[in-house]
C-alpha cells in the first residue's frame, strides 16, 4: 500500500504538486496521467524518496522503501557494466538470488554486452527486469512502455496483470492511453499539481473520448491539411 498525506512539492517558485493526498492499496495498479510536465515523475520521485519534499508517504519511520522497486524514465548505467553485472549488482543491492539470470532473462536481452550500449528499448527492459528479480513489494513505473517493442509491450501487460494477482501495488505512468485501460484499477488525472479526476474502468472510455476533444479541439482546424 501507498499513503499520500499532504504531498507537496516546489522547485523555486514552481509548485508542482500541491497537498496530494490519496490511498492506493496492495493488489492494485493505478495509473497516473497528465500533460507533459504536469508533475507525474515529480510525483514519483517523491514516493520513492528520490526528493525532498512536505507532506508524508507512508509514514515517517515506514521502511516501505526497501521493498519499493522504481523504474525510472531514464535509467543510469555505470560504464562498463554488463547487463549480466547490472542485474546481479540489483539482486546483491536487496540480498535477493542471482542465479538463474539466464532463465529469468525473459526479453532475451544480450547479458554479456554493455548495458550503456544497448538500444533505448533494450535499456528499459534491463531496468524493469532489475526490479523485478527484487522482493519488491511496490512497483513504481515510469513510463514502461516508452520506446519498447510490441512483443515487450505485451509481455510488460502481463507481468503488470502477474504482479497484480501477487498482492503487488503498482503505480505506472504511460502517455498511451490503453496501455494503462487494459492493466489499471483507477486512473488518476494529474493537472495543476492536483489528482483532478479518479477514474474507474468503467468510466475509461469517457475520460478518453473527453481527453480527444480537449486535446484536439480546433487544432485541427487551425492546422489546416
Ligand atoms: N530537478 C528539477 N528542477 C527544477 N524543476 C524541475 C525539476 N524536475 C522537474 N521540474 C519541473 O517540474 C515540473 C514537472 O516535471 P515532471 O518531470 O515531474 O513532469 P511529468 O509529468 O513527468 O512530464 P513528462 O510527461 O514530460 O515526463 C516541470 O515544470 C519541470 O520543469
Amino acid at each position: 500500500m501507498v499513503t499520500l498525506t499532504k504531498l507537496s512539492k516546489s522547485f523555486g517558485a514552481n509548485q508542482v504538486l500541491k497537498s496530494i493526498s490519496a490511498t492506493f492499496p496492495a493488489g492494485g495498479v493505478y495509473g497516473i496521467i497528465g500533460e507533459n510536465g504536469a508533475g507525474k515523475t515529480t510525483l514519483f520521485r517523491c514516493i520513492a524518496g528520490l526528493l525532498t519534499h512536505e507532506g508524508a508517504v507512508n509514514g515517517v519511520d515506514d521502511t516501505f522503501r526497501h521493498r519499493l522497486g522504481f523504474l525510472q524514465t531514464n535509467n543510469f548505467f555505470f560504464p562498463k557494466m554488463t547487463g549480466r553485472e547490472y542485474l546481479r549488482l540489483l539482486c546483491q543491492a536487496r540480498s535477493a538470488p542471482d542465479d538463474r539470470l539466464d532463465q529469468r532473462n525473459v526479453f532475451d536481452l544480450p547479458l554479456e554486452e554493455y548495458a550503456e550500449n544497448y538500444s533505448t528499448g533494450m535499456k528499459k527492459k534491463l531496468a524493469l527486469l532489475g526490479v523485478l528479480l527484487q522482493p519488491n513489494d511496490i512497483f513504481i513505473l515510469d513510463e514502461p512502455f516508452n520506446g519498447v517493442d510490441i512483443q515487450s509491450n505485451i509481455l510488460i501487460t502481463e507481468i503488470i496483470r502477474e504482479l497484480k494477482q501477487k498482492g503487488k501495488t503498482v503505480l505506472i505512468s504511460s502517455h498511451i492511453f490503453s496501455t494503462l485501460s487494459d492493466t489499471c484499477d483507477e486512473i488518476y488525472l494529474l493537472r495543476e499539481g492536483y489528482f483532478v479526476k479518479k477514474v474507474s474502468p468503467a468510466d475509461y472510455a469517457s475520460l478518453e473520448s473527453e481527453m480527444i476533444d480537449v486535446t484536439v479541439g480546433d487544432r485541427l482546424s487551425r492546422l489546416g491539411l
